[in-house]
């Protein structure tokens, strides 16, 4: 190492390995690293500890280097995929953490909304992008959301994924897909009942997000929407909304 001191990223918290819960890599072995802090604030964000800085007592400056070791141990030094959430991970300097993991044959896949673009997205493995629709209450800026795709450039496979809770959001993601035909297309019924920050266990309306589920199946196939792909989050079909799993 040379005497530059790395910049820290911000981590909520490191975990795994576990299963990815969600979209093109569901069920694939996993750690997860959760940086702090969100440029945005949805609705019915299930990761509030992670958004919220009510909650950045929680969240530590780390190294990658720090970063690194924890994943190396959680993994056994086993190369696996590692799953890059949060907030937003975007927001983060995740550079030289995924050069390391690269160096140690592991993969990297990244969850962000597409609103912050970055030239290291360039070396991910995966691309999940993750626009927002209207029941989120926020907005989505499709250029920064271009952006996103123009760093990506042709390396990473990325992939759509849309969180569908009504009509609206349905009709939204119908035309993000449109808008962008070469992606593959991932829709996640919304959990109405995510926990509250400091509650990772709150009960989970389980019942309620399988008949929004059952009502996704019945528009791509009414809509006959081929190319979409309706997932629910397998994590919290397991482990209900539990955090660290
Ligand atoms: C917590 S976010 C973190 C990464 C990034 N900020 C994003 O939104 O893509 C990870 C994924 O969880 C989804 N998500 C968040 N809250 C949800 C909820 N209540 N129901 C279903 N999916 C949810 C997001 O849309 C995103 O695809
Ligand atoms: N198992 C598991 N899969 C996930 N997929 C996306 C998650 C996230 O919170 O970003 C998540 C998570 O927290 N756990
Ligand atoms: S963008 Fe992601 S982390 Fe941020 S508030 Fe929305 S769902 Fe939560
Ligand atoms: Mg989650």
């Amino acid at each position: 190492m040379s005497g530059v001191r790395e910049a820290q990223i911000r981590v909520s918290e490191i975990f795994g390995p576990t299963i990815q819960g969600e979209g093109i890599l569901i069920g694939l072995p996993t750690v997860f690293v959760r940086t702090g802090g969100c440029d945005y604030r949805c609705s019915w964000c299930d990761t509030l500890h992670a958004v919220d800085s009510a909650y950045r007592d929680q969240w530590r400056p780390m190294s990658a280097d720090e970063i690194w070791q924890d994943v190396a141990r959680l993994s056994g030094n086993k190369p696996l995929t590692v799953s890059l959430s949060g907030g937003n991970p975007a927001i983060q300097p995740l550079g030289p953490l995924i050069e390391r993991g690269h160096r140690e044959g592991y993969r990297f896949a990244l969850e962000t909304q597409g609103s912050v673009a970055k030239d290291w997205f360039a070396d991910l493995d995966v691309l999940v992008l993750s626009p927002k629709p209207p029941s989120s209450g926020m907005e989505t800026d499709w250029d920064a959301f271009d952006a996103c795709l123009a760093m990506a450039a042709e390396r990473p496979q990325i992939a759509l994924k849309v969180v569908v809770f009504d009509d609206r959001d349905y009709a939204y993601a119908r035309a993000a897909a449109a808008g962008y035909p070469d992606l593959p297309v991932y829709l996640q019924p919304g959990n109405h009942t995510p926990p509250p920050p400091d509650d990772d266990d709150a009960r989970v309306d389980i019942d309620g997000v399988m008949d929004r589920m059952l009502w996704l199946v019945d528009k791509v196939t009414e809509d006959r929407w081929f190319e979409a792909r309706v997932l629910p989050q397998l994590h919290v079909l397991l482990w209900g909304n539990k955090r660290g799993v």
